[in-house]
């Protein structure tokens, strides 16, 4: 007799673990708020009573409104060895997003390793690949950078911006799109750099070239960000995009009540209870995102965005065009190329990776 229908709502057990790590980056990166040298995080790993382990990354962004990898660690801590489905839920969503989500997807794969029957064959025919958007650095250095990019078979590029002199980044974007293949599109992200005034400026002087949207414009947090946000997008032909400002589910669905006419940019490994915000997302308008993830996140994330967009029309480029990331390769997600295959993520084992960690 079959049982799978009674099965779900048998509480589960678990076998937790988890390994921090500090992975020093190839290159530094320099955001708004600094340089950034090593990436942070915490692999989880849960095994079921039946055999069934899966694994999960929290990678968080405390600048991004997140959890700081100390207070996720923390949590973990008094998790014990034990876990149980009820204790994951009952970890704050909007407090530890990032940790929501690695125990989510951790026991999410821990269940399809237990059951063999849950393949995702249906799922990958719908959408054998999805494009995937370059990220090129701030400065003038975009312009060489886009152009052998552009020879690799790139078509989305993200050019950051907002950090350095607005005058000068202004008086680039000529020779920035002129490094733009034919129909290639440019998006820009200022990780909310302006203020209203320097956010007009640049949008004015967007109108007419090939910008897919603005990221951010704004800060998250900036007084009226909400009022700011909506009135730029209502006055503006160039589209607006949310990154910083959708964190957390609860931010999503914020948004979707307020009826942004705009981009949301999503980056799962920030987003704590992924699936409900998910449903409600647009799929002409959403865009997946890396939060720099090692493999282990990366394959959950874009695990997701293959499901998102299944039977898609013209999906939107992803923003995964991150790797190679890490001084140490064996942590990478799938090296950037013009476009991601579902098969690509078969090959990512996150067991090696948690292995590596030892
Ligand atoms: O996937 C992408 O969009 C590129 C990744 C990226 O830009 C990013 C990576 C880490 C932290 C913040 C950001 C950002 O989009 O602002
Ligand atoms: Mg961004």
């Amino acid at each position: 007799m079959c049982c799978c229908g009674r099965l779900d709502k048998i509480a589960v057990n678990y076998t937790f673990a988890y390994r921090r790590y500090s992975l020093p980056f190839r290159t530094p990166l320099r955001t708004a708020h600094g340089l950034w040298t090593r990436r942070e995080g915490l692999l989880a790993r849960l095994e079921r009573e039946d055999g069934g382990v899966g694994f999960g990354e929290c990678a968080p962004i405390p600048w991004f409104g997140t959890e700081t990898v100390a207070e996720a660690t923390d949590v973990c801590a008094t998790l014990g060895a034990r876990v149980s489905d009820e204790q994951i839920g009952e970890i704050d969503a909007a407090r530890y997003p990032c940790l929501r989500f690695a125990l989510g997807r951790a026991k999410f794969s821990a269940g399809l390793a237990a059951d063999a029957s849950q393949d995702r064959a249906a799922r990958t025919e719908a959408s054998p690949y999805l494009p995937v958007a370059a990220l090129v650095l701030a400065g003038r250095v975009a312009v060489g950078k886009i152009s052998a990019l552009a020879d690799d078979g790139f078509r989305a590029f993200k050019w950051k911006v907002g950090a350095g002199d607005m005058a000068d980044e202004l008086a680039l974007l000529d020779d920035v799109c002129a490094a733009l293949p034919q129909g290639a599109r440019l998006r820009l992200d200022a990780n909310g750099a302006w203020d209203r005034r320097g956010a007009e400026r640049w949008l004015s002087r967007c109108v007419g070239y090939p910008v897919e949207f603005i990221e951010q414009p704004v800060a998250a947090d900036a007084a009226g960000a909400e009022d700011l946000l909506l009135g730029l997008a209502a006055d503006y032909p160039v589209p607006i995009a949310l990154d910083e400002s959708v964190v957390g589910a609860g931010d999503v669905g914020g948004w979707l009540d307020l009826d942004w006419p705009g981009i949301y940019v999503i980056k799962p490994s920030l987003l704590g209870d992924v699936d409900d915000a998910l449903k409600r997302l647009p799929k002409s308008r959403t865009v997946f995102s890396s939060a720099i993830e090692t493999g282990v996140g990366a394959k959950s994330a874009l695990n997701m965005a293959f499901e998102f967009f299944a039977g898609t029309e013209k999906p939107r480029a992803l923003g995964f065009g991150v790797w190679p990331l890490f001084e140490d390769a064996r942590f990478d997600g799938p090296r950037a190329a013009p476009f991601v295959r579902a098969k690509d993520l078969e090959r990512l084992k996150p067991e090696i990776l948690w292995n590596a960690l030892n």
